[in-house]
């Protein structure tokens, strides 16, 4: 059979040995050499790892129905309720109904639309600690300020009340400990016989913990809801009323139960925490590194303003520079490098090669965001290539697609750009940014990301805020 050319491996781990310290790099520079369909070994799976725009369109669009299910990890399975939630069900009549409610009564456009308030008294409040810190010429860690209203605004969406003060220290915790055991990388994933190390090393025992820990919160909250008797009316305050009248009305034609509520409201958290503010960051720091960028930013948003303090959600749309600023934001950094993996069903012919059943599929979303052959200088931070340009990111120009494409593409991209823009704009709006060190600290800013699946900052990016006097 026509297989996929492979770098040589290794007995009992294939490839694993060369993956390094971040893949998407290793896998870029793998396609080189071999190509942009490439076949990799982890352990005994083969894995096809995807470089380019065209190879990215066969997987997503023209076979996106044999590429559409995801790989079945114990770690899911531990931490989200045995894979019960859209990102990681198996593809299917279960994933088809869940994915519907996600899509059609979570995060429709009218449902974001309708959780403005929230956004823009979130970015009120980040605002003001802003100008504390800024009134005392104290640096701003920009990172954790991003991490921390993405999170706000999550749980006030989502389960109707923020944890914050002591109560939010804990779930602050909770949450990264969740994210950290989901993004772990199993060796016994790969090569079943080593599952025994994972076991040893307490991995398994700390994930359990973790999912009863985030079991009982989300037990509560939805108690509290029932208790308060909402729910039972079409006034939704947050997604646990909206969940419980689908439950209660069965209003989508199959039952839901408490087990599908919970799925529900963990994805909100998988997807829509650590992806947004990641963007945030990077968004920042390419605005910091690029002053004449920022200069043009900040003119279109005090020219939209009109001597207003604060940027609304109507101003936005508005402010085209600011849209290109985002994308070209989730081109150079998107927030998951790697797509999110995908696995087919049947075995099938990719330009003549020969793909197995079962074999995990990678794309590689950063390199072919940087790729010479569809980017003018890809490695350059320049918006305006996205200015009168119809390029759009939700998944149908294959030369970016940040959120995913197809029927697994994700639905949350409404959501995450309208959580997003409206930090972004006041941000910039109102406060000037620049490094401790002035321009000798641009010379030194750290732009190296971390390991996982979402590409944050390697260290935290920190800057000094003065407010806009104009
Ligand atoms: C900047 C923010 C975000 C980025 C870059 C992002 C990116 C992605 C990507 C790349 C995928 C995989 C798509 C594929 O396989 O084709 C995905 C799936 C998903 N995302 Fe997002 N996402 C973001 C925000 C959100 C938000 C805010 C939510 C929900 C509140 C969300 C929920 C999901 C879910 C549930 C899936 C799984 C879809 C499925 O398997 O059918 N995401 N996202």
């Amino acid at each position: 059979k026509n297989l996929p050319p492979s770098p040589p491996k290794l007995p009992i781990i294939g490839n694993l040995h060369q993956l390094g310290r971040l893949p998407h790099r290793t896998f870029l520079s793998l396609a080189k050499k071999y190509g942009p369909i490439m076949q990799l070994h982890f352990g005994s799976v083969p894995v096809l790892v995807i470089s380019s725009a065209d190879a990215a369109r066969e997987i997503l669009k023209t076979h996106d129905l044999v590429f559409a299910n995801r790989p079945q990890k114990k770690n899911y399975k531990i931490l989200i309720y045995d894979c019960k939630d859209v990102s990681t069900a198996p593809y299917g009549e279960y994933w088809r109904q869940i994915k519907s409610i996600s899509v059609l009564h979570l995060l429709s456009a009218k449902r974001v639309q309708s959780l403005r308030a929230v956004r823009e008294e979130e970015v009120g409040l980040m605002m003001e600690k802003i100008k504390h810190y800024s009134s005392k010429s104290l640096p701003v860690n920009i990172s954790e300020l991003a991490s921390k209203i993405t999170n706000d605004i999550v749980c006030r969406v989502a389960l109707g009340r923020k944890y914050d003060g002591e109560s939010g220290k804990g779930f602050k915790k909770l949450l990264r400990e969740f994210n950290e055991s989901l993004s772990a990388f199993i060796v016994g994933a790969y090569v079943p016989w080593l599952d025994w190390v994972t076991h040893v090393s307490g991995f398994y025992a700390r994930a359990k913990k973790v999912a009863k820990q985030f079991d009982e919160l989300l037990e509560d909250v939805v108690e509290d809801h029932i208790n308060r008797q909402k729910g039972v009316n079409e006034d939704h305050d947050d997604f646990v009323d909206v969940l419980l009248w689908i439950q209660k009305t069965e209003s989508l034609g199959f039952p839901i139960d408490r087990t599908i509520i919970k799925a529900l409201l963990l994805d909100m958290f998988i997807g829509g925490t650590d992806t947004i503010s990641s963007l945030l960051e990077w968004e920042m720091t390419e605005l910091i590194r690029h002053p004449n960028i920022m200069k043009k930013l900040q003119e279109e948003a005090r020219l939209v303003a009109n001597g207003r303090k604060h940027i609304t959600e109507e101003d936005l749309s508005h402010m085209n520079y600011l849209k290109a600023v985002v994308k070209e934001t989730l081109r150079l950094h998107p927030p998951f490098p790697l797509l999110v993996p995908r696995v087919n069903t049947q075995d099938i012919k990719l330009n003549g090669y020969h793909i197995k059943a079962g074999t995990h599929v990678i794309i590689n979303n950063w390199s072919i965001a940087r790729d010479p052959t569809n980017w003018n200088q890809p490695e350059e931070f320049k918006p305006e290539r996205f200015l009168n340009n119809p390029i759009d990111i939700k998944g149908n120009d294959l030369i970016l697609t940040p959120f995913g494409a197809g029927r697994r593409g994700c639905p949350g991209v409404v959501y995450a750009i309208a959580a997003n823009e409206i930090v972004l704009a006041n941000l910039i709006h109102q406060f000037d940014w620049e490094l401790p060190g002035g321009a000798k600290g641009l010379e030194t800013l750290d732009m190296s990301e971390t390991i996982g699946f979402i590409a944050h900052r390697n260290t935290p990016l920190v800057a000094l805020a003065t407010p806009n006097k104009k």
